[in-house]
């Protein structure tokens, strides 16, 4: 067998609807035009890969859907990515991780020992939203702000993301907010994650790989408590919270235990305006929602991609490749799911009415 050099690994965080997946489609092209093949490892809550329909056909993508990387099904996140390696050959790979997961257990997992010789961590871009982090600031407790935290922390890269949304006064105190929390890493601010992409390949040997056995406890976060992680490349104690070790595994807590996720399949298309007054009512604890749309009034054949993050709505026409399911994931906290289900259930019914 010949010896392959270990390839590196990119790992995407950020809290839901933070520019992930914004970020991962502009770093794809980037290596695409280099005559490089980047690879993807897509990690989603619900049970369809949405964010999957941004990549084009040619980068080779695992998906592990319904669970979070970090927690659920992190044991198997070292040999996706190595069946990836070993069945594609990439250049470079790219973990996008759920918005509610905590990338230091994905550290976990990317470091595991047994695959030392084929990859090579290098770096973990964290998307902040501004817009979220300021108003989550401002009410300043939650587990989401503290998970928001934690995804901070643990950067080696952080893109302040949605400027555009953002008043310059308050651009200040975010910065020195996320600068608090983490004081090392490199800050871009940005507008749809337009950032220099060769930030991917100056961060070569920014995140230390532990040498041997994992040394797990070299980068161990709690998030529950709100403490600050013991990075390996920066191992910042912040005050009162010195670098810490963490309970055994099964006493750990995730700070997104209370996330919920609600999928909708649409039998029928639906009302384009209906469906846009329902999601202008969404209660705000459905802060991320995302689906593929077929709508009764907007020509034949159309299909939407829609987004939806923290009060911002966005419809993309598409024209897919392949027969593609109509459907709508919703995901927030503590949210009525029967509720949601009626409301989108009426929509379908209504449409029935109105051809009758
Ligand atoms: N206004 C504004 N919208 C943005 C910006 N960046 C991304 N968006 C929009 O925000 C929504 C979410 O972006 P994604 O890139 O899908 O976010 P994500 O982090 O991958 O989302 P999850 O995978 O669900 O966690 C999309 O509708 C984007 O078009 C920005 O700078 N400004």
């Amino acid at each position: 067998m010949t010896m392959r050099e270990a390839v590196p690994v990119h790992i995407l965080s950020g809290f839901l609807g933070s520019g992930k997946t914004t970020l991962l489609t502009q770093a794809l092209d980037y290596y695409k035009l280099k005559g490089l093949k980047p690879a993807v490892l897509m990690n989603e809550l619900g049970d369809v890969n949405l964010d999957g329909m941004m990549v084009e056909d040619d980068v080779p993508m695992t998906e592990m859907l319904s669970g979070c990387i970090c927690c659920t099904i992190r044991g198997d996140l070292g040999l996706e990515l190595r069946d990836l390696i070993r069945e594609h050959q990439p250049d470079v790979i790219f973990v996008e991780c759920t918005g509610a997961a905590n990338p230091i257990e994905i550290l976990d997992g990317v470091t595991d020992a047994s695959l030392l010789t084929e990859l090579e961590l290098r770096s973990v871009v964290t998307v902040v939203d501004a817009v979220q982090l300021h108003e989550r600031h401002q009410k300043g407790t939650g587990k989401t702000y503290r998970l928001m935290q934690d995804q901070i922390r643990c950067a080696t890269h952080l893109i302040l993301n949605k400027m555009d949304l953002i008043e310059p006064s308050d651009l200040v105190k975010i910065e020195q907010l996320v600068r608090e929390w983490n004081p090392v890493a490199p800050i871009t601010v940005t507008v749809h994650c337009q950032v220099d992409l060769s930030l991917f390949e100056r961060s070569a040997g920014s995140v230390p790989i532990p040498e041997s056995g994992g040394q797990k406890e070299a980068h161990v976060c709690s998030h529950e408590d709100g403490d600050a992680c013991s990075h390996p490349s920066h191992q910042h104690g912040h005050a009162g919270h010195e670098g810490h070790e963490h309970a055994a595994e099964g006493e750990k807590h995730h700070s997104h235990d209370h996330v919920m996720v609600y999928t909708h399949y649409f039998d029928n298309p639906i009302d384009s305006e209906q469906f846009e007054a329902l999601v202008g009512r969404l209660p705000e604890e459905i802060y991320r929602a995302k689906g593929i749309l077929k709508f009764s009034d907007t020509g034949s054949d159309s299909l939407f991609l829609f987004q939806y993050a923290y009060r911002e709505m966005d419809f993309v026409k598409i024209t897919p490749k392949e027969n593609v399911p109509n459907v709508a994931v919703f995901i927030g906290e503590h949210f009525s799911k029967e509720r949601l289900a009626a409301d989108l259930a009426a929509l379908e019914l209504s449409e029935g009415v109105q051809k009758d």
